[in-house]
């Protein structure tokens, strides 16, 4: 069952007087006591209207499968043969709104059913384009397998519908519907229908004027010029609530095969466009374009199309001008994805991975994706449950969603093999498995990483998105990709040279110092222990090894504070204690098992080394420390007497090294250090070498000098 915060849930009642599991409750509270509450809280609600709404969460401890049967397979049970906190398998319950919807994190509404018996029913998870997300009073609704719950107090129960498949609009003429609930049609003709569809949209109420619009031709027989005009209408509509599926079939089906028929095309091609599928929207607007050759906004809406495909085909992207265009209200950018520098297949590792379709060198895109979902929501508390509400809204508004998104790993949840396909006209949605590939696929995405690497800039908040392709992406310590944001585009490059047929990886989260801590990790959030060239190597190290270097990390840390040091001048013997416990914690790496990989332990220890030497202008010291720097990332560096190249140290290190912003800053320290020394041409070089990391690191070219202001 789901946390939700609904008008009745108050404290708890004892467990002596809660109703046992399974039970008809000997007393509920009445139609007058149901209705008499609701009206305290919608009151409540119409005093404070800017009171912030309920997050639904959901606690996929208590899943629950969503209902696979029509409502014409159950057994229609009255309302009071509920028993309490029961699955009522195999049956369904047919209920009219009797109240105005208090809306919370879901709806809630009183309701009746044919034998005057009355209950609650909070209906939750249905997308804003659904009238069911406001149950308005005198709705019918069909619940499928209700779930009674205790609402808390003794006797207070309610029906709570977490799968938004769950619970079915009937229409007012469906013969399911009892006698004494019907209320017969609300208007006769299709004329008045669409008439009350034209109202609704002029007042901007799009669900009540979709559900018209769909009487109008329910009851409109053969008319097919009527048909066709008000198909247009819905699918004008659908395209305003993003419902692009039923948009594109009502704008195909609108077609009479006349010249107007450009706008049927122009409709169909918008909405194939909403779906990203760009070739499908180039083929339709083509058509949209050839029956109406001077049609400005086929024109304009063409071209759009046409450069999607560009970029999709190209990886061609103007990352500047993208990032400048983000505003906090515009993090969604109007880009395709370019993807075809790879292919997903069977991995090694896990599943499916991706791979690399051809040789990517160091530095270049291995793919760009615009978010498949993202809501635009930066707020901690709320990032994670706005893609989950985000996620179960567009699988019903757009069953095409559904293929690849539920295709996605799931953690090992146990599916009916249902999901998705139609049941009464509504996509099965299981939001428990749809919260299950949520917590396994999704990325946190900074608004953008350059403003992410900036401390003046950043503000630490990370929206919660869903990128499905790079889903595929199993995770590395070492890994051979970098991911980077702008708005809701995911940029990922190459850290090193990758070969074709390479499985391609990422690291989920940068990683933590010490093997077992990082593996906890990995563990506990997605159920695997990673097996890299780092952390298979460092698991051959003796316990007795990584205790030693545990001590010495925590010395470390405790001596320094977990700080590094400014400009301030660090008194000589404190410099001279870390760089002891520094020689100590490299003594205690084995040198033939950290051979050419990273130790990460030793990263805090020369960084601050590298501080300490810098506030007393000791260049030939900060070059010796960053270049152990580099070398604990994995990179392959020279003695610090030797002339090198540092713009080889992409392509010339191996396979485990380990790419950050660290190692743009170091590279930078280097450049510095260099030049004070009089190495110009090395200088130049590091310098180089840190702006190629750094678009790496962002996704794009950007000024060095960003990095820390
Ligand atoms: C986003 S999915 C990655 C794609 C997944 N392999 C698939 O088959 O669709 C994340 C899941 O992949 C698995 N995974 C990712 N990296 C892994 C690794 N290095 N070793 C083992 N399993 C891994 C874990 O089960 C994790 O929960």
């Amino acid at each position: 069952m789901a946390v939700t915060v609904t008008p009745n849930s108050t404290a708890a009642s004892s467990s002596s007087s809660k109703p046992k599991v399974g039970t008809v409750p000997s007393r509920r509270l009445t139609k007058e006591e149901l209705i008499k509450s609701h009206n305290v809280h919608l009151k409540k609600q119409k005093n404070a209207p800017n009171a912030p709404r309920a997050v639904k969460q959901p606690v996929t401890s208590e899943t629950y499968p969503a209902s696979t049967k029509s409502i014409r397979e159950l057994e229609i049970i009255p309302l009071s043969e509920l028993r309490a906190e029961t699955h009522h398998r195999g049956k369904g319950i047919i209920v009219k709104a009797i109240s105005a919807p208090y809306a919370g994190a879901g709806a809630v509404s009183i309701v009746e059913d044919e034998f005057g018996n009355a209950d609650r029913l909070a209906i939750y998870n249905q997308a804003d384009s659904s009238i069911l997300s406001g149950a308005p009073e005198g709705c019918v609704v069909a619940v499928k397998e209700p779930f009674y719950k205790n609402n808390g107090a003794p006797n207070d129960f309610m029906i709570c519908v977490d799968h938004p498949s769950d619970v079915v609009l009937l229409r007012f003429t469906d013969p399911i519907i009892p006698e004494p609930l019907r209320l017969g049609p609300l208007l006769k003709t299709a004329e008045e229908w669409k008439n009350a569809g034209d109202r609704a949209f002029i007042e901007k109420d799009f669900p009540t004027s979709v559900f018209c619009y769909s009487e109008a031709l329910q009851v409109s027989e053969d008319n097919a010029a009527f048909q066709a005009a008000v198909r247009t209408k819905r699918s004008s509509i659908n395209l305003i609530l993003g419902r692009y599926d039923a948009a594109k079939k009502d704008a195909l089906a609108s077609r009479t095969g006349g010249p107007q028929d450009w706008r049927a095309y122009y409709n169909a091609g918008r909405a194939a466009y909403g779906l990203c599928d760009y070739a499908e929207s180039d083929a339709l607007l083509s058509k949209a374009r050839e029956l109406s050759p001077d049609n400005d906004k086929v024109i304009r809406e063409h071209e759009r199309c046409r450069a999607r495909l560009h970029e999709e085909e190209t990886g061609e992207y103007d990352f500047a001008e993208m990032h400048a265009s983000l505003r906090p209200r515009a993090v969604h950018l109007d880009r395709g994805s370019f993807l075809r520098n790879t292919r997903v297949a069977e991995s090694t590792r896990h599943g499916r991975g991706l791979f690399a379709a051809r040789d990517i060198a160091a530095g270049e895109l291995v793919l760009v994706e615009k978010a498949t979902l993202m809501p635009n929501q930066y707020e901690p508390t709320r990032a994670s449950a706005a893609l989950y509400a985000l996620m179960v809204r567009q699988l019903c508004d757009n069953p095409s969603l559904a293929g690849p998104v539920l295709d996605l790993y799931d953690g090992g949840y146990a599916r009916s093999g249902a999901e998705g396909t139609l049941v009464d006209g509504v996509p099965i949605v299981d939001v428990f498995l749809v919260e299950s590939i949520r917590t396994k696929n999704c990325f946190s995405s900074p608004r953008s990483t350059i403003e992410d690497t900036r401390p003046s800039l950043s503000d630490g908040r990370f929206a919660k998105g869903l990128w499905v392709y790079a889903s595929h992406i199993n995770h590395s310590c070492v890994a051979n990709t970098m991911r980077s944001f702008v708005g809701d585009m995911l940029i990922s490059r190459a850290t090193r040279d990758i070969k074709e047929g390479e499985e391609l990886f990422q690291q989920y989260v940068p990683v933590r110092t010490v093997v077992d801590v990082r593996n906890k990790q990995f563990r506990d959030t997605w159920g695997f222990e990673c097996t890299c060239d780092l952390c298979s190597r460092e698991r051959r190290s003796p316990e007795a090894s990584l205790a030693k270097r545990k001590e010495l990390v925590a010395a470390v840390e405790k001596m320094c504070n977990k700080k590094l040091p400014g400009r301030e001048l660090i008194p000589d013997a404190k410099i001279r204690s870390v760089d002891k416990l520094m020689r100590q914690l490299e003594d205690a790496h084995e040198a033939d098992l950290y051979e050419g990989i990273p130790r990460l332990t030793l990263i805090y220890p020369c960084n601050w080394l590298v501080a300490a030497h810098r506030g007393r202008k000791n260049y030939a010291k900060v070059v010796k420390y960053a270049l152990k720097v580099l070398r604990n990332f994995g990179f392959k560096v020279p003695d610090e007497t030797e002339t090198w190249d540092p713009r080889e140290i992409y392509v010339n290190s191996g396979n485990a090294t380990l790419m950050t912003v660290h190692v743009v800053a170091t590279l930078r320290t280097l450049a510095e250090a260099y030049e004070v020394l009089g190495h110009d041409d090395i200088a130049e070089w590091c310098h180089e070498a840190a702006e190629f990391g750094y678009t790496i690191v962002t996704g794009f070219k950007n000024d060095l000098n960003t990095l820390d202001k």
